[in-house]
Parts: structure tokens; sequence; C-alpha cells
């Protein structure tokens, strides 16, 4: 697919997605990460029929996105919440149940505020809410009605630590109801916590798709740190290799009965073990290394 955004008299346009092809698999929690300007929203607001493609098509749910069916089964929390000042947040998701074209439900209404942690703001006026509030409000406002397909564009914008927890954990809960989340974030510790599978956008394009623990976590190396005075030699000769840390090496193991067998080995040269884990980048070195940082010299993106 390929968007440009054609300016009134102007020859050359601005390319925001140049071939982007991407499948999100339903039932899955897809993270699309990326720099600025790559063309994340484009892509979002294509999804959503807000944004016609140049070039291609878009299918979601198994239809067009501009299907008023498709549209009522999706639920959309965008970059820049609008909301109206003077509403309550009840009177708020009764129009947006309303504009969705469902039956009005008044105690579903409620749930959903208690579930996003606005239950003791329920009577006040959406004007006087904080930052964090309205983003919880606008979380509530895409769940309304149980949508197959929740997007979120930045959804713990301005909400604090404490309450981040509480979207993950909501989030992760309509995932394991079955719900496809696609989220756009900068925080990547984010969608490291709730996307299974991730996309990486760059400069129009898809760089970079995959499981998450494909992409960052590394498949079956593992880092080992031994207590001092280990024979390096005796641990090389099991097939670790030293790491640049003191007492730190690394194996290569497939699986688990691999894995302890090369432990065993080490052990058995009397090596004592104080720290395993697998070995592998989280999501910013994968983005890092994978999207040259901005005013990088002679590194092709
Ligand atoms: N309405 C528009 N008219 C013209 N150009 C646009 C419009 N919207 C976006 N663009 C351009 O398209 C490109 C992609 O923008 P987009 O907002 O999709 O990126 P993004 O990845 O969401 O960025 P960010 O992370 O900063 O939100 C940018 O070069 C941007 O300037």
């Amino acid at each position: 697919m390929r968007k440009t955004y054609r300016r009134a008299f102007r020859k050359v346009g601005n390319e925001a997605l140049r071939g982007m092809d991407l499948t999100v698999p339903e039932g899955s929690a897809f993270g699309l990460i990326g720099p600025n300007g790559a063309g994340k929203t484009t892509f979002i607001k294509s999804i959503l029929g807000i944004v016609q493609p140049t070039e291609g098509t878009v299918r979601v749910l198994g239809g067009s996105p501009e299907d008023p069916r498709i549209r009522a089964r999706i639920g959309y929390l965008p970059e820049r919440l609008h909301l109206p000042g003077s509403w309550t947040p009840t009177a708020f998701l009764a129009t947006v149940t309303r504009l969705k074209g469902l039956k009005p439900d008044a105690a579903a209404d409620l749930r959903l505020l208690e579930r996003v942690g606005l239950a003791d703001a329920v009577g006040r006026k959406i004007g006087g809410y904080s930052k964090g509030m309205r983003q919880r409000l606008g979380l509530a406002a895409a769940m309304v009605g149980s949508p197959s397909l929740l997007i979120l564009d930045e959804p713990t914008d301005g909400i604090d630590p404490m309450g981040r927890l509480e979207v993950r954990r909501i989030l992760l809960e309509e995932v394991r109801k079955g719900t496809t989340l696609f989220l756009n974030s900068h925080l990547l510790a984010e969608t490291e916590r709730v996307c299974d599978r991730v996309a990486i956008l760059a400069d129009g394009r898809v760089v970079r798709e995959g499981r998450l623990e494909d992409l960052a976590r590394g498949e079956a190396r593992w880092m080992v740190r031994f207590a001092p005075g280990v024979d390096a030699g005796a641990l090389t000769a099991a097939g670790f290799k030293r790491g640049s840390a003191d007492g730190v090496f690394h194996v290569e193991a497939q699986d688990p009965m691999a894995l302890n067998a090369a432990l065993d080995k080490a052990r058995a040269g009397g090596a004592l073990l104080v720290e395993l884990r697998r070995d592998g980048a989280d999501l910013e070195s994968v983005l890092l290394g994978t999207v040259a940082p901005a005013g990088a010299v002679g590194v092709a993106a």
C-alpha cells in the first residue's frame, strides 16, 4: 500500500507510506514501532478508513474499513483526544455507544469506567479531568461494545506508572478474551510487555516484522555467570564462550536438556553458577539496530 499526501498547487506530494505490506494475525497483540514521521499514524488512519491509500487496499476483519459494520467492531483510541469538557463521562460513553450503532447500556458503561479506574470520577465533568484521566476515558470509549479489534495510539500517554500497570493489565485481559490489539507506542517497554508481535516501520516501509521473541530475545543463546576462580579453559572445552565481564560466559543451547547438559559439564569442572539469563536485545536495541538514529552518519536505513 502507498499513501502520498497531495498538497494543493504542488506537483510533488508527501510520501508517507511507500509500499507498506503488513498482515496482523487475528487474536494477536501487535505493536507498531518506528521513528517520528515513519508513517505509523498514517497507517492507523488507513486501517480506520480515515485516510484513503493512494495505491493498494486495506482489509480489516475480513472487510473494508469503510463498511459501517466493520467499523462498529473496531475500537480506536486516537493519539490526540478531543473530549467534550462540559460532559460527564457517562454522557460521553452513551454518545460513543450511539455513534457505534449499539444499544445504550448504562450499566456496561459504568463497568467500563470502573475498569479503567474512573469509578470515583463518574460524577465529575470531563473538563476537570487530568491528562491521565482523559486518557483512561479514551480507553473506555475505545472498549465500548467489546470490539474485536482495538487500535490504540499511545494509550498510556500521560498515565502514571501505577496507571500504566492497570492499563497493561486491561489490555492483556482483552487479548486473553480474543480481542486483536494493535498498539502504537513510543514507550517500547510497554510494547514489549503487552505485544507478542512487532513491526518496525521506517520511512513508510516495514523494515522488520515478527514475533517479539524472535526479534528481540535472541534464540538459543544464554548468558551464564560463574563465581570467581572459574577454570576458563575447562569451560571453553565444554562449549562456553568467554564474555566481556569477569566470570561471564555465553553458551548456545537449543532446549532445556542441552542447557542443563552444558551447565552440568561446567559444574563437573568445579564452576559455580551464580546467574543465568537468556541472551538477547531489548526492543530498544532492536529498533536502534534496525533504524539508523537521527544524525547518524554513513548508516544506510
Ligand atoms: N495530513 C498530512 N498532510 C501532509 N503530510 C502528512 C499528513 N499527515 C502526515 N504527513 C506526513 O507523512 C509522514 C508520516 O507521518 P505520520 O504522522 O504517519 O508518522 P508517525 O510515524 O505517526 O510519526 P510520529 O511518531 O511523529 O507520530 C510525515 O512525513 C508527515 O509529515
